[in-house]
């Protein structure tokens, strides 16, 4: 655009204004103001009023065009009192997104959206690992696959593809419908179950998450003020970005923690079943001997 138009015409675009760091700040001040109005196909306005609404993720609210009194509506879910904080809702997004596309992140544990991928991959030394793959390329899915975890759970995609990364040869006859399930492109869309390799599954999570948290807290235990900066503005800067780097690491690595928590207590409930059967099941024995 520069070599093309701007050079050319320096009378209409004066370098000093059409320039990369204004070009950003315009980029940036409009990704972070602009609205979709739903009743006008969707298209987006800079709406000068609206534009001042911060967002909360607690909050459901909707803004749109109003034909009968030809203004912008705004609609909460709840009451005000006069000088209190108006929120809006910025859509259910992650914090990673909220970072991205507003420069910021929500405070620790506000934001009910937020989440994390988790990387999980087959095991290169199974002995069905070209089984394997090839029933995961039969639906586009690969090797190593991310999925979203959040505080609430995991997708079923996650479990059905943490099946087939541990089941035994002997199940060879599920790794179609597991990687199926997978891809999400089952046509039944039901939740697989398979319960003589769940606690091997869980496991299996359980431990993928662990070289996520690691290279998380080396990040945020990591960062020293390793960065010489040339001028109070540009350190501020660094100084910032860095508070937000770790933020949202801090957020993702709680959605792990919590991830490896529920795991942990399903189980410990799994294994104790197995114990109460195992004891219950020993004293049958010494009754009937
Ligand atoms: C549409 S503007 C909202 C009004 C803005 N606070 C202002 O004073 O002009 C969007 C920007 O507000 C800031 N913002 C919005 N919600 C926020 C929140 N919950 N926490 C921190 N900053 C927020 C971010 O800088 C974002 O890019």
């Amino acid at each position: 655009m520069r070599a093309r138009i701007f050079s050319k015409h320096p009378d209409l675009f004066p370098e000093k204004i059409y320039n990369m760091e204004t070009f950003m700040w315009s980029f940036g001040i409009l990704f972070s103001r602009l609205v979709r109005l739903p009743s006008m196909d969707e298209n987006v306005a800079l709406v000068p009023w609206a534009d001042m609404l911060n967002h909360s993720s607690e909050v459901e609210t909707f803004l749109d065009y109003d034909k009968s009194s030809l203004g912008i509506v705004f609609t909460t879910d709840r009451s005000y009192q006069p000088g209190e904080q108006v929120f809006i809702s910025y859509g259910k997004k992650s914090n990673g997104e909220l970072l991205l596309s507003y420069g910021f992140v929500p405070k620790e544990g506000s934001n009910p959206n937020d989440s994390v991928e988790l990387a999980l991959s087959l095991n290169k030394s199974d002995k069905c690992y070209k089984e394997k793959l090839e029933a995961l390329r039969r639906y586009n899915l690969s090797e190593s696959e991310r999925f979203p975890l959040q505080v609430k759970g995991w997708p079923v995609e996650m479990m059905a593809y943490a099946y087939l990364v541990v089941s035994p040869p002997s199940m060879s006859q599920y790794f179609g419908e597991m990687a199926a399930a997978a891809s999400n492109k089952n046509s039944s869309k039901t939740r697989i179950s398979y319960p003589e390799i769940e606690e091997e599954t869980l496991q299996f999570i359980l431990d993928s998450c662990e070289p996520s948290i690691s290279k998380y807290t080396k990040f945020i235990e990591g960062q020293g003020d390793d960065l010489i900066s040339v001028n109070a503005k540009q350190a501020n800067r660094r100084l910032l970005l860095k508070q937000l780097a770790r933020d949202l690491c801090t957020s993702e690595r709680r959605i792990l923690y919590r991830t490896q928590y529920i795991l942990r207590r399903r189980l410990r409930d799994m294994r104790g079943g197995e114990l109460r059967a195992l004891t219950l099941f020993n004293g049958l024995r010494k009754l009937f001997k």
